[in-house]
């Protein structure tokens, strides 16, 4: 079964504010990514890699899951930055714009280099077209890659596409990045949504990426964590149903055909029943 670490809400903040640094530790979301990329102008790039490693390593966020982003390969603060990264020792090393299983084992071989501790996994960007085509091999091509992330805004970007509710221009990327996070057993996140103030957009992107099959959403802001921590666990309804499911198949064991709500029961509902539980139980530790 796939890694059941609840990655719900992951929430991108800026290496260079202080500020949201500080705030996060008293944030909700079951993940954090202490960006340095995107979210940082070129001339704080190199105070913001201080700052995030020493607030990476500092125990601060509890039980939160933290990551960082460094910047992407053939940048010039891509070597520092992946060097300070796995010295920091982070649950997670974001890259971006991965674009190929080469890269993959490259980058691996770069954080075992600098001394990343085996805690620290590789999460790997998936925001290109070259990326999309090659996905399959990206999500098999280590060990220590254990998550991939959606990166919308640049599929975007390079598509000529466009925003749209829905997002059907995405939906190839998507569902390829997920057949092939599935296939390799690795976690799978959706991408950010951009507009902080539109709450319905939100929860409905929420929803879409649930029911797709996402483990959970990276977020942009701290207004965006308890939608998505209620949409990305199994809700009450679904929890009591994955119980009675099982119920029903064990008293049922040896009279042949088994139904549940009038719904047919196989072998296979069972394991997705077991599985819907194990993700509540693991959500319900996370906010013991
Ligand atoms: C989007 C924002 C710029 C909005 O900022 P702001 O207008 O300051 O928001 P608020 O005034 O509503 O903020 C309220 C308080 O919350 C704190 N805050 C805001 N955002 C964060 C955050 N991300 N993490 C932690 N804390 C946060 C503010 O400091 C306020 O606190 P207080 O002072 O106590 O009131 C802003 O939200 C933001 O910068 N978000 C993150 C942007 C980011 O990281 N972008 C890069 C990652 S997304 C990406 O790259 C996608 C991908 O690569 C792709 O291709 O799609
Ligand atoms: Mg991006």
């Amino acid at each position: 079964m796939t890694d059941v670490t609840p990655l719900r809400s992951v929430l991108y903040m800026p290496g260079s504010n202080e500020r949201a640094l500080e705030k996060a530790r008293s944030i909700a979301c079951d993940g954090l990514i202490l960006d340095l990329e995107d979210s940082v102008a070129p001339d704080a790039k190199t105070a913001a890699r201080e700052q995030v490693a020493a607030a990476a390593s500092s125990g601060a966020y509890g039980r939160r899951t933290v990551a960082i982003r460094v910047n992407s390969i053939g940048t010039e603060w891509h070597d520092d930055d992946i060097v300070a990264a796995a010295q920091a020792g982070p649950d997670g090393v974001v890259v971006p714009k991965v674009n190929s299983a080469d890269e993959v084992r490259a980058l691996v071989a770069s954080l075992e280099k600098a001394g990343a501790p085996d805690r620290t996994r590789l999460w790997a960007m998936v925001e290109t077209p070259e990326a999309i085509f090659d996905v399959r091999e990206i999500a098999a091509a280590s060990e220590r890659l254990a998550v991939l992330v959606m990166g919308t805004n640049d599929l975007v970007k390079e598509l000529y596409a466009e925003h749209v509710p829905g997002r059907a221009p995405l939906l190839t990327s998507l569902s390829l990045s997920l057949l092939a996070a599935r296939a390799a057993g690795v976690q799978i996140l959706d991408g950010v949504y951009n507009d902080v103030k539109d709450a319905e957009g939100f929860l409905a992107e929420c929803a879409q990426g649930r029911q797709m099959g996402f483990d959970g959403k990276t977020l942009i802001h701290p207004g965006q964590v308890a939608p998505a921590n209620e949409q990305f666990a199994p809700s009450a309804e679904a929890v009591e149903d994955a119980r009675g499911l099982i119920r029903a198949w064990e008293d049922g064991q040896g009279t042949g055909v088994v139904t549940y709500k009038n719904k047919m029961v196989e072998n296979l509902h069972v394991e997705s029943a077991q599985r819907t539980l194990a993700i509540h139980d693991a959500v319900q530790a996370l906010e013991a």
